[in-house]
This record gives C-alpha cells, sequence and structure tokens, in this order.
C-alpha cells in the first residue's frame, strides 16, 4: 500500500482535464505478477498483457501507470495524449531500454545502436542518409512482383495446407534483400536457412525482459549462453559479408541503381558530414532485418487469417481487384494499387485489429503533463498502439468486429487521426510504412486473384497469437 501510495502521489492531477486525484496504478501484486509473467514472455506478448491490465485496472482517462519489469510505465491509451507524444520527439525522445550496451546484455549486442533507438544529431544524420533509399519506391516494384510471383507459384505447386507465416517470412526477407541491402537472399529456394535460423533463434531471445533487467544471466556458461553466442557471430559474418560486398561494389564504380546498404556505404568513401562507420552499418542493417520484414509477413498472415475468416470481404477484395485491373492482372501496376480502396480498407482494419508494432516506448526529458496529470522528468511513457487500436471508447461498441466498411467514407472522418497508428505517426515514424504498404497490395492482389482462402476448422481464433515462428496453414484452392 505504501509503494501504491508512493507511486500515485508522483502523477497527480493538475489540471480539470483529469477525472481522478492521482494516476491510476496497477496494484503491486498485479505489478509483481505482471513482471512474472513479462519476465518469461517474448517481448511481442507484453502489449497484451498491459492492455489486460488496463481493461481491469485503468479508469476511463485512457492512462495509467504500469511496470515494465522494474521499471515504472506510464502506459497511454488516448489519442490526443498519443498525438502530444508522438508529434514532440525531443520531448518525448525514446526510451533509452535497448540502448544499455553498458550492461552488455543480449538485446543491444544483437540489435546495436541504430536509427530506431537512438535521438538528437545522431538520429537525425542518421536519418537524412538513409530516407533517400526510400523516395522512389517504383524502382522497388519489379523486386516485389518477383518475389510475390515466386510465393504464389510455390503455393501452386503445393499439395494440402499452406503453412503461411514461416513462407511468408520468406518472401518478405528476400524483396528486403534485393530492394534495400541489393543482395538475392534465395530464402523462398531454401538457400537462406542457416543464418535465418540464426535470426529467429536471436529474434525469440534477444528481447525477453529477463535477460535484459538481469543481464549477468547472459554471462553464465550455459549451453544457452553458447548457442546464442554462435548465433551473433554467425548472424554479424554474413552482416558484416553484406557491408564488405557493398565496398566493393563502390570501389569497383559497379553502375547499379543504389541500394539502402549502397547509400551508407557512401558515406565513408565521401568526404561527407553524414559518415556511418561499420559498425552503424551493422547495426542498421540488423534493424532492416528486424524491422523490414518480419513485421509485413505478421501482417499478411493475420490478413489470410482474416480473409479466412470473413468470405464476404474476400469476394468484395476479388471484385475490386479484378474491376481495377480491368479483367486482366498483366495490367496490375504501382499506380492501379493506388485506387483500391476497399483494399486501403481491409489493410487498414486488419492493421488495426492486429498492429505488429505495439508499445514504443519514450521517456519524459522533462517534467510534461498528459491527460491533466503531472508526469516528471524521466518517466517511461508508452503510447499503446495495441490499446488504442482495441478500445471502444475510441471505437464504438463493436470494436472487436473485423469491419473494414469503418473506413470508407463519412464514418472513416469519424475516427481521431491518432487512434489509429500501426506505423506509429510524427517525426519518428516507420521509415517503411509506404514500402510495406504496397508490398501488402501486390501481394492480396495476387494472391486473391489466383487462390481462394478457406481456414482450417480448429483455427478460427488466433486473434493474438501469430508470429513468424508459429504454425498457422490455410486452404486455398485456385480460382477457375
Ligand atoms: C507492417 C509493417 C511495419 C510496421 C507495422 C512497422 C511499424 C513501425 C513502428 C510502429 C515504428 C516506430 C516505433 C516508434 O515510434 O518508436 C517503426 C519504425 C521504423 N520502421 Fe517500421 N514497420 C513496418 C515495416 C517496416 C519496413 C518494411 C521497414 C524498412 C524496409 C521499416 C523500417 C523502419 C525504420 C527504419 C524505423 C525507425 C524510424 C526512426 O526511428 O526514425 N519498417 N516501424
Amino acid at each position: 500500500t505504501l509503494i501504491n501510495h508512493n507511486v500515485r502521489s508522483k502523477f497527480k492531477r493538475v489540471d480539470n482535464k483529469a477525472k481522478h486525484d492521482t494516476l491510476e496504478t496497477v496494484g503491486i501484486l498485479t505489478a509483481f505478477l505482471n513482471m512474472l509473467k513479462q519476465f518469461f514472455a517474448d517481448i511481442r506478448f507484453m502489449a497484451f498483457c498491459e492492455f489486460e491490465l488496463y481493461q481491469k485496472h485503468g479508469k476511463d482517462d485512457g492512462i495509467f501507470v504500469s511496470y515494465l519489469g522494474f521499471i515504472e510505465n506510464v502506459v497511454v491509451i488516448n489519442p490526443e495524449a498519443i498525438k502530444t507524444i508522438m508529434l514532440h520527439s525531443i520531448t518525448y525522445p525514446k526510451y533509452p531500454l535497448l540502448l544499455s550496451s553498458a550492461f552488455g546484455d543480449y538485446a543491444s549486442s544483437f540489435f546495436g545502436s541504430n536509427l530506431a533507438v537512438i535521438d538528437g544529431v545522431e538520429w537525425r544524420k542518421q536519418r537524412h542518409v538513409i530516407n533517400p533509399a526510400f523516395y522512389n519506391l517504383a524502382k522497388f516494384y519489379p523486386a516485389f512482383e518477383e518475389h510475390v510471383d515466386k510465393f504464389i507459384k510455390n503455393v501452386e505447386h503445393q499439395k494440402g495446407p499452406v503453412n503461411v507465416p514461416k513462407n511468408l517470412a520468406n518472401m518478405t526477407v528476400d524483396i528486403l534483400g534485393k530492394t534495400v541491402l541489393g543482395q538475392d537472399f534465395g530464402a523462398q529456394d531454401d538457400k537462406l536457412n542457416a543464418i535465418i535460423d540464426s535470426y529467429y533463434f536471436m529474434m525469440g531471445n534477444a528481447f525477453r525482459p529477463l535477460y535484459t533487467v538481469l543481464p549477468f544471466l547472459t554471462k553464465l556458461p550455459t549451453k544457452f549462453n553458447k548457442d546464442f553466442n554462435q548465433h551473433l557471430n554467425s548472424f554479424d559474418d554474413f552482416i558484416y559479408d553484406l557491408i564488405q560486398k557493398a565496398h566493393d561494389k563502390y570501389k569497383n564504380g559497379v553502375d547499379e541503381q543504389e541500394t539502402l546498404l549502397d547509400l551508407m556505404v557512401k558515406t565513408q568513401h565521401e568526404d561527407s558530414e553524414s559518415k556511418l562507420d561499420d559498425k552503424v552499418l551493422r547495426d542498421n542493417t540488423v534493424l532492416f532485418f528486424v524491422a523490414g520484414h518480419e513485421t509485413t509477413a505478421v501482417t499478411l498472415a493475420f490478413q489470410l487469417y482474416r480473409l479466412g475468416l470473413h468470405s464476404e470481404v474476400q469476394q468484395k477484395l476479388y471484385e475490386e481487384i479484378i474491376d481495377v485491373v480491368n479483367g486482366d492482372i498483366e495490367n496490375l501496376s504501382l499506380d492501379l494499387l493506388q485506387e483500391m480502396d476497399y483494399m486501403d480498407a481491409f489493410i487498414k482494419e486488419s492493421m488495426r485489429l492486429h498492429p505488429p508494432a505495439q508499445l514504443p516506448g519514450r521517456i519524459t526529458a522533462q517534467d510534461v503533463t498528459l491527460c491533466g496529470y503531472r508526469i516528471p522528468k524521466g518517466t517511461m511513457v508508452t503510447p499503446s498502439i495495441y490499446g488504442v487500436h482495441h478500445s471502444d471508447v475510441y471505437y464504438g461498441q463493436d470494436v472487436k468486429q473485423f469491419r473494414p466498411e469503418r473506413w470508407l467514407g463519412e464514418e472513416a472522418k469519424k475516427i481521431h487521426r491518432f487512434a489509429h497508428i500501426p506505423f506509429s505517426a510524427g517525426p519518428r515514424v516507420c521509415l517503411g510504412n509506404n514500402f510495406s504498404l504496397i508490398e501488402q497490395k501486390l501481394f492480396l492482389s495476387k494472391f486473391l486473384h489466383k487462390f481462394i482462402v478457406k481456414l482450417q476448422p480448429d483455427q478460427i481464433n488466433l486473434e493474438r497469437a501469430l508470429d513468424v515462428n508459429k504454425d498457422f496453414a490455410i486452404n486455398v484452392s485456385t480460382r477457375q
């Protein structure tokens, strides 16, 4: 009770927007149980834990205090407060959790110090170098198409149910390799297996809060630690090899279209103020691996799940595709993808209910007021993407229903702009959002043109549980 009292007294009402005298705080026992749950969970599970707590303990302010491990965490579900946080990246910089390299924990040794976690001048410098790689997405279109076609061909040759998450991840990593790193990975042809295995091993383990909070565990002479370090070394060798190839390409003056990696490597050879050294290149290449393929693969897997669940939506999408390409899928182009309104609504709705990135942590750089409460400097503040997307306060009574129509016409205008933020918003908005949206639309158009998706009877409740390592098989039949 004393601890609770202490926590509450820190977050007091300062103006009449606040509905209660202090911010609502989850009880210390609940926090402790939640912490145990989080310690052994994958970080991706934590947003569900937080939202469950909010539903049980939060009041109707859309803001409450919870815990991330031992750290007090102000979780924000109110879209006006989310807007304030997202638009003011100097007052609310990134929470430096993943920058704890001083501890030498797994998250920082794998993920490193890249664009997504740094702030200030260094962030501006890196974003300035990396941004131009995403200016002209039309140049990526042929690579998107090649790998989507390969995916479809593989499905055509497969007998029986198709396990989608892993295969989709192979497709998206091939697309990423070709477009962003300039490499043919061949994951869809089973050529990248060892590296992908290492990658998944680290993704599955590096971000476990257990190791971030108790990093000394990573130093114990256990088999697990040995395995982790082996995987890390082989993954790093692979990345440094890609970087070396980009250096060679620069020196040989190969006149090809510049990839993101080329742009980053070039800074070292030219007398530029934005020089990025090899370690920064390595850390950003890892970032692009992490941010750039699993997110889209999981999104697509959930979309196939939704299509199987809602056959009427599938039919409407199919009709729109046929209409836009005028009956011939060979006409499909980047421009035509922009004409698919129902497709846009479908993607928005699926990313609302199944956002792959959920808790973008920030820290207060000064004392602030959010929703009428005083939040002291140095507090962790986390807009809950999952929370605001699932809140009936902002989406109404049918919040749990999958209804793309809510994103069409007048109805869409009533939804708060910051109540739908799967790619975040403001200066730290996802750099790959348009890249991913084109990938999704192209995939869905070609896939639905070819196949009808059906779920298997035991797979009607996947609401929370999908990641690229989970088995999720769908039945597909070829359209006549
Ligand atoms: C469905 C797909 C994707 C989702 C849902 C997603 C989501 C996000 C979110 C929520 C953030 C911001 C986190 C924050 O505000 O703290 C972010 C940042 C970022 N994303 Fe994505 N992302 C996706 C795909 C991609 C792709 C395909 C790429 C690159 C090819 C990419 C590259 C990045 C980068 C570089 C950042 C850091 C930007 C910065 O801090 O300046 N993402 N993403």
